[in-house]
């Protein structure tokens, strides 16, 4: 049997708590998942066993949300995060990892973060999970995709400020990307030979050098000369060109230059259905495209269904990574 996935709570100031209960009562019956966090901060109608093992969740799952308590040190206020409760956030991050790596759990789902909030209550030092989990893994360099039925996509550059992107765009950064991107193509999507689309970085994808140089620089030779045995890489392309209907079909994952170029498409296409995954980890991880919405929290009205779809891609990926261990030991 597959270990269950491991769902960190993330703020709990924020919608995190609320789609948590949802997502369990929708998927109760076929994707065991725990909580990790405070089971004071879950919505009060929800039914709650608290476990001390992973495996107790596979058997509680079907009549009440499993949760690996973890004591937080002040109570929730929907919309208002205690700097209090900072600690304790991450430390639910770290408990999930700890189980993934230990194999008590098969998969790790995060729910939002409040950055900011983790930032001044616990002097989190990293923007955001994705460079928190490459830290915790001891990995230099890893990719954060956008996925959904439509598109998938990976901003080069992540939570770093527009006026920075030109410089940490370097040939080594686009280079790691887009090889990282192609095995978890491979690895975690099924995809044999995947087509990979690099975007420009400037309006027009620099218009041959009239527009901005790094595409004539160097991003279009990179592209041409990276070595592609069992993928094919396109580009650059100008990005405004690059995300409608017709276009989508010539790749299979999009590597943007930076944040908003990346999310930008997804989110305006499949807000509610888009799962954030982090490739070249050593383990799954997966999260909802959407953050904290403490505009919302507490409200009854958060959508769970981007929590739902990253806990069945995680779901999906942790049951294909078992058979391929199996196929390699037999
Ligand atoms: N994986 C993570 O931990 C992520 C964390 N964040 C963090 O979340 C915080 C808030 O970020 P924002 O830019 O305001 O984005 P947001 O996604 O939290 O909210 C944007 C808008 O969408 C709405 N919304 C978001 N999720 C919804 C849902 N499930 N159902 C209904 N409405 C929903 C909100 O109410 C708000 O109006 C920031 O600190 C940001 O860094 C943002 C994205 C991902
Ligand atoms: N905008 C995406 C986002 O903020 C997710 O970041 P991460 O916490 O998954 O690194």
């Amino acid at each position: 049997m597959t270990a269950p996935i491991a769902l960190s709570c993330g703020e709990p100031a924020g919608i995190g708590p609320e789609i948590a209960a949802k997502a369990w009562s929708a998927m109760r019956d076929s994707c065991p998942f725990f909580y990790i966090g405070d089971a004071a901060h879950l919505p009060p109608s929800t039914p709650v066993a608290r476990i001390s093992h992973p495996s107790e969740a596979i058997d509680t799952c079907a009549t009440a949300l499993p949760v690996l308590q973890l004591d937080f040190p002040a109570p929730n206020v929907p919309g208002e995060p205690d700097p209090a409760n900072a600690p304790s956030v991450v430390a639910a991050i770290e408990q999930g990892v700890s189980l993934v790596q230990s194999g008590a759990a098969s998969a790790l789902c995060t729910a939002p973060i409040h950055k900011k909030a983790l930032i001044d209550g616990a002097g989190f030092g990293y923007p955001g999970h994705t460079e928190f989990l490459a830290a915790l893994a001891g990995r230099d360099r890893v990719v954060m995709m956008l996925a959904s039925d439509q598109l998938r996509v990976v901003p080069a550059t992540i939570h770093i400020p527009l006026s920075e992107v030109p410089s940490a765009l370097t040939p080594e950064l686009l280079t790691e990307t887009i090889l990282i991107t192609a095995e978890g193509l491979r690895r975690n999507f099924g995809i044999a030979h995947p087509r990979i689309a690099v975007a420009g970085l400037n309006p027009h994808a620099g218009e041959g050098g009239k527009i901005g140089s790094e595409e004539v620089d160097w991003i279009a030779n990179l592209i041409t000369d990276l070595p592609t045995k069992d993928f094919t890489v396109t580009g650059p392309h100008p990005a405004d060109t690059m995300f409608h209907a017709a276009a989508r079909v010539r790749y299979d994952a999009a590597i943007a230059m930076y944040h908003d170029q990346a999310l930008i498409p997804i989110k305006t296409l499949d807000f509610d259905k888009g799962v954030n995954v982090t490739l070249g980890l050593p383990f799954i991880r997966t999260s909802p495209d959407h953050g904290t919405a403490l505009d919302i929290a507490g409200q009854g009205i958060a959508t769970p269904t981007s929590l739902i779809e990253a806990l069945k891609l995680a779901q999906r990926m942790a049951h294909s990574s078992k058979l391929s261990m199996s196929a390699t030991k037999s």
